[in-house]
């Protein structure tokens, strides 16, 4: 039998990815990973078992609890198992985003090969010149100087203070505090976040995770996110937060984008008649941003969807239609001039 120096190739190649799948697939996008299944049937049998295993925990191991995808629509072009994204548990500086992340090791890789990031503190965006924080000891008591508020936003210990990760008033920086679960929801909402545990009213879930970015950046985005929306099957995560002191002039903007790069509160989708979260700036000590905090609104049953409000304002005429079901809906969802 004669076999073409193409076909042996290929063969060869096959045989080198199923002997260091372990290496190679997990570091695979989800359009990669779909298109090696079909060369062979080994590597079917391989990707399929990466593609459970992602399945079972959006966060690649980077929370304190398994974040399971749900899909048990039957409807054929909602089929998907999982949403691909990079996972983050905190913020970060968009020229720091790693290209590739694996599926189940505890380190963001970023597109420096020297540098890896490791999901647990937000060390990127700490001022290193000003690292103020509080001398408590190991936990704070009620006498601790990081507590209180500061024009509307909430104060933590951080990186700057002497305390340790247990100290009570750490509560938004211990990663998502709640167990959740990512649920594909019938009709045209796309994936929604659900809880999967009971949750009480005041009870901090988990801040807003993705990359900081420039108001210029985040302009140039917003249109090209647009852009695709108004094709459909496109979901943008960029998130623009703006603090306005007493006399109505804005005092703080962020704009953080959890579309390529986030966590799961990128997830919530938008509810008109306000939802069941509220939110909330909460600076760290030494931190130079704030992160934006998710609290339970009232008492959440479990499988109960989580949302929030989106804002009040639709500048945009052509919005995107609302799907929130809530008697209040106002048939589009919000949108703003970024
Ligand atoms: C932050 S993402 C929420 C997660 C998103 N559903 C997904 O599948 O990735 C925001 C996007 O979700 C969709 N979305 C959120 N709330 C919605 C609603 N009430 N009705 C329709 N679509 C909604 C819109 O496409 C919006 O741009």
């Amino acid at each position: 039998m004669k076999i073409s120096n193409k076909t042996s190739n290929r063969n060869s190649e096959e045989s080198f990815l199923v002997e260091n799948a372990e290496l190679i697939l997990p570091w695979l996008t989800h359009q990669q990973l779909a298109n090696l299944s079909l060369t062979s049937k080994s590597l079917h049998k391989l990707s399929l078992s990466i593609t459970l295993n992602r399945i079972k925990d959006a966060s690649r191991n980077l929370e304190n609890f398994p974040i399971p995808f749900l899909n048990n629509n039957n409807n054929h072009n909602q089929n998907h198992p999982y949403s691909y994204f990079l996972y983050t548990p905190s913020l970060l500086l968009s020229n720091n985003i790693p290209r590739y992340q694996p599926w189940g090791d505890n380190s963001v890789t970023s597109s420096n090969p020297t540098t890896v990031y490791n999901g647990n503190d937000d060390d990127e965006l700490v001022s290193l010149v000003d690292v103020v924080g509080c001398d408590c000891g190991e936990v704070c008591g009620d006498g601790c100087g990081c507590l209180g508020f500061c024009d509307d936003v909430g104060r933590e210990c951080g990186p700057g203070c002497f305390c340790e990760v247990g100290c009570g008033n750490r509560v938004s920086r211990n990663g998502v505090a709640v167990r959740v679960k990512i649920v594909r929801c019938g009709g045209h909402k796309g994936w929604g976040l659900f809880a999967d545990q009971v949750v009480h009213k005041g009870q901090f879930l988990f801040q807003y995770a993705g990359e900081l970015l420039t108001t210029k950046e985040a302009q140039r985005r917003q249109q090209y996110y647009d852009e695709l929306s108004s094709r459909g099957r496109f979901s943008s995560a960029l998130l623009v937060v703006r603090e306005h002191l007493p006399s109505g002039n804005a005092c703080l903007r962020l704009n953080i984008d959890a579309t390529r790069i986030g966590n799961v509160a990128r997830f919530v989708n938008h509810s008109c008649d306000g939802g069941n979260l509220s939110t909330k700036l909460i600076r760290s000590s030494g931190a130079l941003f704030p992160r934006l905090c998710f609290f339970a609104l009232k008492d959440i049953q479990k499988d109960e969807e989580l949302t929030f409000s989106y804002g009040e304002i639709r500048k945009r005429s052509s919005g995107l239609p609302c799907y929130c079901n809530s008697p209040s809906c106002l048939g589009t969802l919000p949108s703003e001039d970024t």
